[in-house]
């Protein structure tokens, strides 16, 4: 293969720096080529209002796939709870790597854990999913918080707490670990209590379909388990007619007995955000051994859930 370095188009925000570095690393190892970043700003990095305005995650993703067509950068790497469900024909996931912790986290004032905030502790999370699921916790335990509607990056969002404004706000774990912030966490949230979103804490890494050679080579960074697992996750989201900021989490995780793996169970819930209704459901099989085997079972769940009136509980969607 050529070693002229290969293009990585990537966002400028911290997270997506980070991320995108932390793969060139690794795709220039399999490819034995300079991995050399290509930022790409997109209206929705300028303006915070724009962004609001054109609808979420998805410019982001839509930019970086405008590069990619366009042949302006060989590889993009996502974050998969960001990326839609549906996949343009002229572009591949070539790998998912192995995902990072999935889990959301607090970080809170003094250190608090989630169970010790006090009545009337006010908590920071733009997100629905996440909305819906602390309101519906806290009022199955009788704790008396309340959720805050708040948006930014990383660093904003953490400044709230900081500055005494908010007792703690809601984050993925993995993204704070990638950025290198992982010790703030004051707590985290076990996906018993709170699901994470579908493909939380795992990256994508797509190119064009037509690119065989570097389609060849970003196999070497594929994990087969959790490409497994996300795609159960994402076809139960796909399935539901979900968008990407809608309040649906899933996570599919394997049972073991010992050190031998016998199933894998997949888990969905969608609510209203203030918790007051909920469907969440689980469903357990033996681990798909295909990408339509994956794509059943969240579609199995899905149905599932959408007969105990899941479609009723998503007419929300995040700001
Ligand atoms: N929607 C924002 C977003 N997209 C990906 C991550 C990082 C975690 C991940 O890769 O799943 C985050 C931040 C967050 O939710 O705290």
């Amino acid at each position: 293969m050529s070693d002229k370095a290969l293009r990585l188009g990537t966002r400028r925000s911290r997270l997506a720096m980070a991320q995108s570095g932390q793969v060139a690393e690794a795709v220039s190892r399999v490819t034995g080529r300079p991995v050399e970043l290509v930022e790409i700003t997109t209206y929705g990095d300028v303006s915070r209002e724009a962004l609001a305005q054109i609808g979420g995650t998805g410019v982001f993703v839509t930019a970086l796939r405008d590069a990619l067509l366009k042949g302006e950068v060989d590889f993009a790497v996502h974050s998969l709870k960001d990326l839609p469900t549906t996949q343009p024909d002229e572009l591949v996931v070539a790998a998912v790597p192995v995902r990072e912790d999935p889990r959301d986290v607090i970080v809170a004032r003094d250190a608090l854990k989630f169970t010790d905030l006090p009545s009337g502790a006010r908590i920071g999370t733009g997100s629905p999913r996440r909305m819906a699921q602390l309101n519906a916790y806290a009022r199955s335990h009788g704790l008396d918080i309340a959720t805050v509607p708040i948006r930014g990056n990383v660093d904003t969002r953490i400044g709230f707490v900081r500055s005494g404004e908010l007792d703690a706000v809601v984050l993925a774990a993995a993204g704070l670990n990638r950025i290198g912030r992982g010790d703030e966490v004051t707590d985290f949230l076990s996906v018993d209590t709170i699901l994470p979103a579908p493909g939380q804490g795992a990256l994508a890494i797509e190119c064009t379909a037509d690119n065989a050679d570097l389609i060849a080579a970003l196999a070497e960074l594929d994990d087969p388990f959790t490409r497994i697992a996300v795609t159960a996750e994402r076809s139960l989201l796909a399935a539901l007619e979900a968008g990407c900021s809608a309040p649906v989490g899933a996570l599919a995780d394997l049972l073991a007995d010992g050190q031998i793996v016998k199933e894998m169970r997949l888990r969905g819930v969608v609510g209203t955000t203030d918790g007051t209704r909920m469907v969440q459901l689980s469903t357990t099989g033996p681990v798909p051994e295909t990408h339509d085997g994956a794509m059943a079972l969240g579609r199995e769940l899905a149905a599932e859930m959408l007969a105990q009136g899941a479609a009723g509980l998503m007419g929300e969607r995040a700001q």
